[in-house]
């Protein structure tokens, strides 16, 4: 069983509770209790793999930008980050989000940039009143080397299960490959180990 742990990102109302619960209940909910972190379980099955799902949900009462300044970001095996498409400073919130976590990722991890993110601009729905260009969403998720969609957490169910699975398999795709590495890190030492034993004796013989 792969347990898979996900932290949705992003400033005050910017709709990361609607956006998680849509994709959990299938159902948009229009009012959330905003003062707590909450961290919920999920299990599921994805391309016939059983696994256990958690997605924490920190309270982002203030700047989101400082949340995850809070928050052990080293915890997560991904991220979505969300900002409102009629807001645009939860944009430039989800900007320094999108920067913290690589800077986290690189100081935690040895160099590790390569954790999976997807971008999300929520409140489609609102475009009347859009402040930042789809363009605009693109164009940073680009730099920052993640996967970028606009969804409506109040309009549609689809596209928000769409990119929760994408982003899930490759979370499991990239826990496969550092424990893979790990292992061939690993035998490789085991070798390194097995030689200088052996080589030592050898040499004694
Ligand atoms: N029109 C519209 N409203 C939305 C959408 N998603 C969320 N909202 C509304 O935006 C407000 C904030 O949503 P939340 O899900 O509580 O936002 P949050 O990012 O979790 O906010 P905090 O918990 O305060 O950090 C609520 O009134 C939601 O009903 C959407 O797709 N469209």
């Amino acid at each position: 069983m792969n347990d898979i742990k996900l932290a949705l990102l992003g400033s005050q109302g910017a709709g990361k509770s609607a956006v998680l619960v849509r994709f959990l209940t299938r159902r948009f909910i229009g009012e959330y209790a905003s003062n707590a972190n909450s961290l919920y379980h999920k299990r599921m099955s994805i391309d016939g793999r059983q696994l256990n799902l958690e997605v924490f949900d920190p309270c982002s009462q203030g700047s989101g930008a400082r949340c995850i300044m809070e928050e052990p970001v080293d915890w997560a095996d991904g991220f979505v980050v969300v900002y409102n498409i009629s807001d645009r400073t939860s944009f430039i919130d989800a900007e320094d989000i999108l920067r913290q976590i690589r800077e986290a990722r690189v100081d935690n991890c040895k160099g590790e940039v390569d954790v999976p993110v997807c971008l999300l601009g929520n409140k489609r729905d609102l475009c009347h009143a859009r402040q930042v260009s789809e363009d605009e969403g693109r164009c940073l998720a680009r730099g920052s080397r993640c996967h970028f969609q606009e969804v409506s957490a109040a309009e549609s169910y689809q596209d928000i299960a769409g990119l929760f699975t994408q982003l899930i398999r490759q979370v499991m795709e990239h826990l496969k490959h550092r424990a893979d590495r790990r292992r061939y890190s690993g035998s490789k030492s085991m070798a390194k180990l097995i030689n200088n034993v052996f080589g030592k004796r050898r040499r004694s013989v």
